[in-house]
């Protein structure tokens, strides 16, 4: 992306950027050599299977830990140096929130806020309204927090982060532990909170999660960056799987392998017959009439969709544990 530098050399829309940053651990190198950019406004991804260094890059980020190498800016600014300036305006949401389970939700809420130095006291109880008015817990506010759900526990964390009007949101894992629906909540709220221009940095192991919710992702293993920008694009380089749906797919197998395609699989159910097309593919109005001059009841021809798990898979080789 060409922007247009900032006056201390900086992009200007790119809100978080890491230059050769690391991460040694004795015997472990948790991140190596990450050259990150979040450009403003977006709701970035930060995608990699457990253990593969998002949670000691956000503590780096976040200046909670100092890295072996490399530097980080967060807002434009040096990290861990400007923590002091550059934190207020984040709101993070590390490892999960630290509530009172015998406070309510709304008096957690004003704990945190009267902890916070620059806090106003006289609009103390707008302030906390307003965020749990945010996060849809207004009608659960008087409950004490050991009451709610993990998934409104997590709304409220996310409500603490948003006290203070926030430039940049940082949620490390924030549907972990959650059940669909909380999930789905927390994806929504999310979205919500991005579309009122907050750029929102988020981890996460599940693919599926990242192509529904960001606009660009990173993608870590084993403490490297894979590839990051565009969501759209990241898949975009990865070929899909043609499919099709035949009550003949052993006939079927044999024509595509006969046509370069390869890594044929049946799905014993549906009958549906998939493969990766080589790398200079047939044209597919000749690849359908092959199969149907060769007596295969075509019922369904299609490319699927590349997904980010396929482009994961190609650019690592390893395939991607989405349990979780
Ligand atoms: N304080 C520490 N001391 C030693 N090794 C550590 C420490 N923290 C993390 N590691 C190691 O660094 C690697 C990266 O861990 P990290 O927690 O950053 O990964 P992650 O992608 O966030 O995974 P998870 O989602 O499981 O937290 C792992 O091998 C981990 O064991």
């Amino acid at each position: 992306m060409d922007q247009p530098p900032a006056a201390d050399g900086q992009g200007a829309d790119v809100v978080i950027e890491t230059r050769g940053l690391a991460k040694q651990y004795r015997g472990t190198l948790a991140v190596d050599g990450l050259d990150l950019q979040v450009p403003r406004g977006s709701v970035f991804g930060f995608l990699g299977p457990n253990g593969s260094g998002k949670t000691t890059t956000i503590r780096m980020l976040m200046g909670l830990i100092e890295p072996t190498a490399g530097s980080a800016r967060v807002l434009g600014r040096p990290m861990p140096r400007s923590t002091r300036s550059v934190l207020p305006k984040v709101g993070a949401l590390i490892e999960g929130p630290a509530l009172y389970g015998f406070l309510s939700g709304q008096d957690n809420l004003i704990r945190i806020d009267a902890a916070d130095p620059t806090a106003d006291p006289r609009t103390r109880k707008a302030r906390v309204g307003s965020a749990l008015d945010r996060v849809g817990l207004t009608a659960a506010a008087r409950k004490k927090a050991k009451a709610y759900s993990l998934g409104m526990k997590q709304r409220l964390g996310l409500a603490s982060a948003l006290l203070q009007p926030r430039e940049l949101l940082v949620l490390d894992e924030p549907t972990n532990g959650l059940d669909p629906q909380g999930m789905r909540e927390i994806r929504a709220l999310v979205r919500e909170l991005a579309g009122d221009g907050t750029t929102v940095f988020l981890s996460s192991h599940l693919l599926d999660e990242i192509e529904q919710v960001c606009s660009h992702a990173a993608v870590m293993a084993r403490g490297r960056l894979i590839t990051q920008g565009p969501v759209a694009d990241l898949s975009a380089g990865t070929r899909g799987r043609l499919a099709v749906t035949t009550p003949d797919p052993a006939r079927a197998t044999e024509v595509l392998a006969g046509h370069g395609v390869t890594d044929l699989v049946t799905d014993p159910h549906t009958g549906e017959v998939t493969g990766e097309l080589p790398a200079e593919p047939p044209d597919l109005a000749e690849l359908n009439a092959a199969l149907v001059a060769a007596g295969v009841r075509v019922r369904g021809f299609g490319v699927q969709r590349a997904s980010l798990e396929d482009a994961f898979v190609a650019l690592t080789g390893e395939g991607f544990d989405v349990a979780g």
